[in-house]
């Protein structure tokens, strides 16, 4: 809560005038109501024509000030709103990127979605329904009370008790109501399993899930409407008490100066006037009604949003020093995912000499992708140090370190957009023709204007990997890392393909996972990885010879050949 309201503090000049406003249209509305209730009054006594001129000109002042003063308060108010809102997700953006790589690991993009649209949109009910309505009400009150003390001590009570009921008393025990109600979880729950049940549709349809999916999201749709609909009630119970005690005090203020009137006390000139008062500065603290759910919705939209900042992370405020090319090293490295029970990567040191060829292979699941990853520095050692040319990484920028290192993982990521904009992400100041070469290179013969839908869905397996593979040829790197570039691609392909690639690769460090274990002979090193653990290093013909593990597998391998 402390982040809002310091994010909204930068607001807060249009917030007081904002404020300010409101205040003089509540405080000219009760003078309009009260001026009304005398000129009736006293015209019923038939005053001079001058006396009644001179009332019905300040009634239309009145009335021109208290529209003109809501115009502007509309206007100041919601700038104040989006400006804040704006603000708000800028900060929360700020907050997420660091923490990007790994993001996925433990938030479900669904739940993001709900955090960063509808969490942040929640929030525009903080200044407008929460903040303000409070402030005004209390300007308002203040002034009607005092006013009401000139003609009586008890409808200034009276209007006192009433004001307490309504920005005290009832908010009070509404809001311990509120607090057992979750309408943002569960609508956030609802939202996850939609956003997975959509991208997963394909898959239920083919094991005959779709069904099952689809009532469990019902059950969530049901339980988030049934939390709207408990948080609904409270808000019109809130509503309904405030309208009663307005009823109440307007009726306790009219009965009162009755009472004043028929002992004397009173003058009954007044009894309209302060009658009309009373109901019309009520009119001011209706907002206050719904101040409890949406001080609680904003609390909670808070508390999701906030989620990130309890992880401290590392500093990075280092570059990585620029060289001609660079020798990787890898000392003592142990990783564990979050929340896993065993380590994934064990104690492990390697080097990788400037300008060599490594190739990784292991098992499924050994660890190489996690190796490659910590090498690109997407996630950080649990313990243990990576050196570029003797430069821990761990300090170092990220941005740098990708200025010298081309990627490649598993999996790209393809948007929605054309062949020219999927490569752009590698090259923005790409000409096209240098576009077309890198596509040409790729064996890919796609137009530059082609359509590509989200996620690459119209592309092929091969397609796919040949159009990242075209990324990488629009890069001039000095390390290349790649997980298995070539695995949904046919041997005519692959071997078209890895000659271009290996040229293009010429003088960088480049360490590339494969499951292929026949063609590495030009390989300067093979590192062989079992059960998170190097197994062995050296060059084909080195491991060739040991009859170790990297012998038996090219043993199955080419039996199965
Ligand atoms: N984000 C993650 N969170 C938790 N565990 C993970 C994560 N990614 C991978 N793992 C686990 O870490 C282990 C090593 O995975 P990794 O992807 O590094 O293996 P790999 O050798 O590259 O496998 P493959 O050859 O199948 O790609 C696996 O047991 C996997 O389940």
């Amino acid at each position: 809560m402390q982040t809002l309201i310091d994010l909204l503090w930068h607001e807060k000049r249009d917030a007081l005038y904002s404020v300010g406003l409101g205040a003089l249209s509540g405080l000219t509305a009760v003078a309009l109501f009260a001026m009304s209730g005398y000129m009736i009054s006293k015209a019923a006594l038939a005053p001079p024509f001058y006396t009644i001129l001179i009332l019905t000109s300040f009634l239309k002042l009145f009335g021109a000030v208290k529209s003109s003063s809501r115009y502007f308060e509309r206007v100041i108010s919601h700038r104040v709103t989006f400006q804040a809102l704006s603000r708000i997700r800028l900060h929360f953006f700020e907050q997420l990127q660091p923490h990007v790589p790994q993001l996925f690991s433990k938030y479900r993009s669904g739940d993001l979605l709900a955090r960063f649209v509808g969490d942040v949109e929640a929030l525009q009910n903080f200044f407008l329904r929460v903040v303000y309505p409070p402030l005004v009400t209390a300007v308002v009150f203040l002034a009607t009370i005092f006013f009401s003390l000139f003609f009586s001590v008890w409808i200034a009570l009276a209007l006192l008790i009433g004001i307490l009921l309504v920005s005290v008393v009832i908010p009070v025990i509404l809001s311990k109501r509120l607090t057992k109600y979750d309408v943002l979880e569960k609508r956030a729950a609802l939202s996850t399993e939609t956003a997975e049940y959509f991208a997963g549709y394909r898959d239920l349809r083919l094991h005959q899930q779709a069904k099952n999916k689809q009532q469990s999201l019902e059950r969530l749709q049901h339980m988030y409407e049934q939390e709207q609909h408990r948080n609904s009630r409270v808000q019109v119970w809130s509503q309904t008490l405030n309208a009663g005690v307005a009823s109440f005090s307007a009726f306790a203020v009219l009965a009162a100066g009755a009472y004043l009137v028929s002992t004397g006390e009173l003058n009954g000139l007044y009894l309209a006037m302060l009658t009309l008062v009373a109901l019309t500065s009520f009119e001011s603290a209706i907002p206050l009604a719904n101040t409890p759910t949406y001080f609680h919705e904003s609390n909670q939209a808070m508390e999701r949003l906030e989620f990130l900042d309890k992880e401290p992370l590392p500093i990075k405020d280092h570059s990585l020093l620029v060289a001609e090319s660079y020798t990787l090293m890898v000392n003592q490295l142990i990783y564990s995912y979050p929340e896993a029970l065993r380590p994934v990567l064990n104690n492990i040191s390697l080097t990788f000499p400037a300008g060599s060829s490594t190739v990784i292979v292991g098992a499924s699941g050994s660890g190489k992708s996690t190796l490659l990853q910590l090498l690109a520095g997407m996630i950080m050692p649990t313990s243990g140090e990576i050196l570029y040319n003797g430069q821990d990484i761990s300090n170092v920028q990220e941005e740098s370190l990708w200025q010298q290192t081309g990627i490649q993982l598993q999996s790209s990521h393809f948007f929605y957009g054309t062949v020219r904009e999927n490569l752009a992400l590698a090259h923005a100041s790409a000409t096209d023709e240098e576009l077309q070469q890198a596509l040409e290179k790729a064996q890919l013969p796609l137009d530059l204007d082609a359509s590509v839908f989200e996620r690459g869905e119209n592309l092929s397996g091969g397609e796919k990997q040949r159009l990242s593979l075209a990324r990488l040829f629009l890069q001039r790197a000095k390390v290349w890392l790649l997980d298995e570039p070539f695995t949904s691609m046919d041997s005519f392909t692959e071997e078209r393909l890895s000659s271009e690639l290996k040229q293009h690769l010429n003088g960088g460090t480049v360490i590339m996972i494969s499951h292929k274990l026949n063609g590495l002979e030009e390989v300067d090193q093979i590192v062989v990885m079992d059960h998170g653990e190097i197994k062995e290093v050296g060059s084909f013909e080195e491991l060739v010879a040991r009859q170790g593990l990297f012998y038996e597998m090219l043993e199955i391998e080419n039996q199965i050949v």
